[in-house]
């Protein structure tokens, strides 16, 4: 025991210490720069250099680190690049880790909601917007375990450069034991060295997690340099309210909305098809390999106008929507938003993705999605006002009142600070629309804005949009199936079948008396003699 005690305190293996924390920290600052140009280029749509990332995977993951160690300080110098035993351990263990952490990267971006990203190009965000705000606090809150574990064993595989003769707590440990014979008490010894340099990877890893882990509360100094971070609330939410005129609060007095009568909603008809074009789709088509899922599909969209875009399942009404809002590339024909053709360069060329992103800002078209696709990082009220600052440079405070207010209008003002995985189905796509009127697009999209949602929860979110649709000005398409709130709130129905307009014409009229086969079926099949009251 007193021999033990003797070695756990010996300079000369406290020191040896030393060296193996610089070679770790070699191996994983280098390694994590390896890792990152690794996922990157296997992230990347350039097959070439997925290719040459995938190969330096399999050749780096699959051979010995001890060859690799022995490689680096033997073998360089034959090259003409000599390094000293710590480089040579350094590079070795960088490279050695850089595939390790690569996929550990790769997977903490695969894991975001794909949902999530389409939600924040819909919203704008450039690449590298999306990357800072929304894929890297999300990723890294994942890989934290996973990096931690690959913290402790680069720790561990220090151990194997004193093959190489750097002075690290192994070799010296060798060198003692070899000359005082006394094994068991020094490697016991550097044993608990090692154990103690381990747990305080542990403990670091348990304070970063504790440190992400977003249902705490976001106050302490470490919080506040995470930029991704729920932030603190900086306007007290009375005083918010207090300083803006926001309307009556869409569920704290759920109003059922009049039906207007078909005659005056007939006159409402003819006057709007005399309104300019808002959104124009000619002849577009779009393939997902050998399937045609539009064809050729024709539509225009008057300002104002509210439009149901009804079809069977897998008739290409989302895929339309997301082309709309060029989410998705298609094949051929034209997209015009407002007279302008949107993702394309004056020259016709199309626009690169942070081109494409600026102009979405731009456009005024807001997207609301079947699975609501919020931030699950962010709060709901960080949910509207982050958009708000990172795309439109709206300042902090005005950004925190408007998504407030905007909460208010749909009746969560209650729940602005909490987190979507706390909020029901309809309060999260109430939330969704909020965060889609934000930036007061002129047109909104909504695909199938309830179909992901419980029965009981159906009608709240119905609310809010027929009460968006009463308060007029705003040009919709909703793809949807529900045939009785097409019928209170849209104008005109378009019904899809096979990748194109099937019929379309003044809602009550296409739904109560379909002129095409395939629109009666489909009504037929939907219930829409129970459901809608038959024209007189
Ligand atoms: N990313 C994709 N890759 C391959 N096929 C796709 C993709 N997205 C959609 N599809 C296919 O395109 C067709 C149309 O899909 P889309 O989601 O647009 O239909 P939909 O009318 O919105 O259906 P639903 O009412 O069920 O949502 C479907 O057959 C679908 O499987």
């Amino acid at each position: 025991m007193n021999l033990f005690l003797h070695y756990v305190g010996l300079p000369y293996l406290l020191s040896g210490i030393g060296f193996t924390i610089a070679v770790t920290l070699l191996g994983l600052a280098g390694g994590l720069i390896v890792g990152l140009v690794l996922a990157s280029m296997q992230l990347s749509k350039v097959g070439p250099l997925a290719a040459i990332a995938r190969g330096y995977t399999v050749i780096f993951r699959g051979t010995p680190l001890i060859l690799q160690l022995v490689f680096a300080y033997d073998a360089l110098p034959h090259i003409g690049l000599k390094l000293s035993a710590m480089g040579a351990a350094g590079l070795a263990l960088a490279a050695n880790e850089g595939p390790f952490i690569a996929e550990i990267l790769r997977s903490g971006v695969l894991g975001v909601e794909r949902g999530q990203v389409l939600a924040a190009q819909a919203l704008g965000m450039t690449p590298t917007v999306l990357l800072r705000r929304v894929i890297a606090p999300q990723a890294i809150r994942t890989m934290v375990p996973a990096l931690g574990n690959e913290s402790v064993s680069a720790l561990k595989n220090s151990s194997l450069a004193s093959v190489i003769a750097v002075d690290e707590l192994t070799l010296r440990s060798t060198q003692l034991a070899s000359s005082t014979f006394d094994f068991f008490s020094i490697f016991f010894a550097s044993g608990l060295m090692y154990l103690v340099l381990t747990g305080l990877i542990a403990a670091i890893q348990l304070f970063a997690e504790t440190a992400l882990d977003l249902d705490r509360s976001p106050s302490g100094r470490f919080a506040r340099l995470l930029p991704w971070r729920r932030a603190a609330l900086a306007v007290e939410p009375s005083a918010a309210s207090a300083t803006q005129s926001v309307g009556a609060p869409l569920d704290a007095a759920p109003a059922p909305v009049a039906r207007k009568a078909h005659a005056e909603r007939a006159s409402r008809y003819e006057l709007l098809q005399k309104q300019k074009a808002a959104v124009q789709v000619k002849g577009l088509s779009k393939r997902y390999g050998k399937q045609t899922v539009l064809d050729g599909f024709d539509l225009t969209v008057r300002f104002g106008e509210v439009i149901a875009l009804l079809g069977p399942s897998g008739s290409g009404k989302s895929t339309l929507l997301r082309c709309i809002n060029h989410l998705e590339q298609w094949d051929a024909g034209e997209i015009r938003i407002g007279g302008k053709r949107i993702g394309f360069r004056v020259d016709g060329q199309p626009m690169t993705q942070g081109d494409l992103a600026n102009e979405r800002a731009s456009a005024g078209v807001g997207m609301v999605f079947q699975h609501f696709n919020l931030f699950s990082h962010l709060t709901a009220c960080e949910n509207i006002a982050g958009p708000l600052r990172w795309v439109h440079g709206m300042p902090p405070a005005d950004a925190e009142r408007r998504a407030r207010e905007l909460l208010e209008r749909v009746g969560l003002s209650h729940r602005a600070d909490a987190l979507p995985r706390h909020l029901s189905g309809g309060q999260q796509q109430r939330v969704a629309i909020a965060r889609a009127l934000a930036p007061n697009p002129r047109v909104l999209l909504l695909d199938e804005p309830t179909s992901a949602l419980d029965p009981e929860l159906v009608g709240e979110v119905l609310d809010v949009i027929q009460r968006l649709v009463d308060e007029g000005g705003l040009t919709m398409i909703i793809s949807t199936h529900q045939l009785r709130f097409a019928d209170q709130v849209a104008d005109r129905v378009v019904f899809m079948s096979g990748g194109a307009v099937v019929e379309q014409g003044p809602t009550h009229e296409v739904l109560t008396q379909p002129r095409h086969p395939l629109t009666a079926r489909f009504l037929s099949v939907m219930g829409a003699d129970d459901r809608l009251e038959v024209a007189s």
